[in-house]
């Protein structure tokens, strides 16, 4: 069984963050591992409060984890400042992980900021180098670049501009876009359009973190960068046309939907 980690921040309601991110790894018949940068009191419609957890307890997690066990792929999500992106950093470049897939998680579904201002450029300098694949939306891209992002030329663009400062690859995420959400993917070589078709629901909190940790999961499975991003993408759609109306806000996606439909034909 292939193993991934992620580094990313714990979600009380379960939908994003490392609660998604290992319903994903699972899903994907990956074993997960975590190291948990902050705790954050959240829900479907508000993220309460959140508490950082110490530079040093996240070395000692990665250490734990990287010295002991072979880790095939990193997943990257929620690192709230400046300090936790720098010791994140540090411990990639210590451990050195083959796949690194860094999703510049910036605000929540809810409004909620999730880095602080002061973190965009050490994220931007430590840590974007080190990616095998960033995954920004709309929003974050913007704040990565410095540009405007709103017609396809801008798209192309804002790739083009986040290869220059060091990403390896880059997949833009059309889901903030108007129109249907269509992803851009630039390997630094080569544009490739990842077409969806927008599915009407409120209940998209943590598509981005499952989309991350699908992509990981791929690549650790052995898949290239490019089907890993494809296959992604179907799961991504899939979970969002199966999510849950629970709570009062964005619910969540549905992270097992393969395997219910399995199930529900083999009761049949
Ligand atoms: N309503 C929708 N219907 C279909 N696909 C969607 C929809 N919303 C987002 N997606 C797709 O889901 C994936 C995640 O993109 P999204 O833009 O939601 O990421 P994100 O904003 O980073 O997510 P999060 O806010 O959870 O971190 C992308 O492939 C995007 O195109
Ligand atoms: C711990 C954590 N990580 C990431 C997100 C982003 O997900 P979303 O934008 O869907 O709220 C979040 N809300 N919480």
């Amino acid at each position: 069984m292939k193993k991934a980690l992620t580094i990313a921040g714990s979600d009380s309601g379960g939908g994003a963050g490392i609660q998604a991110d290992i319903k994903t790894f699972s899903a994907h018949g990956i074993f997960g591992m975590s190291v948990i940068t902050a705790v954050t009191a959240q829900n479907t419609k508000e993220v309460r409060s959140v508490q950082a957890i110490d530079t040093d307890i996240i070395t000692d997690q990665m250490a734990a984890v990287f010295e002991d066990i072979h880790v095939d792929a990193v997943k990257i999500g929620m690192l709230g400042s400046k300090e936790i992106v720098e010791t994140v950093a540090e411990a990639l470049n210590t451990y050195l992980p083959a796949i690194v897939i860094l999703d510049p998680v910036m605000i929540s579904k809810s409004g909620h900021h999730l880095l602080d201002g002061k973190a965009v450029t050490a994220l931007k300098t430590k840590l974007l180098p080190l990616a095998t694949l960033i995954t920004p939306n709309v929003p974050e891209a913007e704040v990565l670049t410095g540009l405007s992002i709103r017609t396809e030329q801008d798209f192309y663009k804002a790739c083009l501009s986040l290869i220059e400062l060091g990403s390896n690859a880059v997949l833009l995420k059309g889901g903030h876009a108007e129109g249907n959400p269509n992803d851009l993917f630039y390997d630094g070589k080569n544009f490739h359009w990842i077409k969806g078709e927008r599915i009407h629901t409120k209940n998209t909190h943590g598509t981005g973190c499952t989309l991350s940790s699908a992509i990981a999961s791929n690549l650790a499975n052995g898949q290239s960068l490019q089907e890993s991003i494809e296959q992604a993408k179907l799961y991504i759609s899939e979970a969002i046309r199966n999510s849950f109306s629970i709570g009062g806000g964005h619910g969540p996606v549905h992270h097992f939907h393969s395997f219910s439909k399995k199930e529900r034909s083999e009761s049949i």
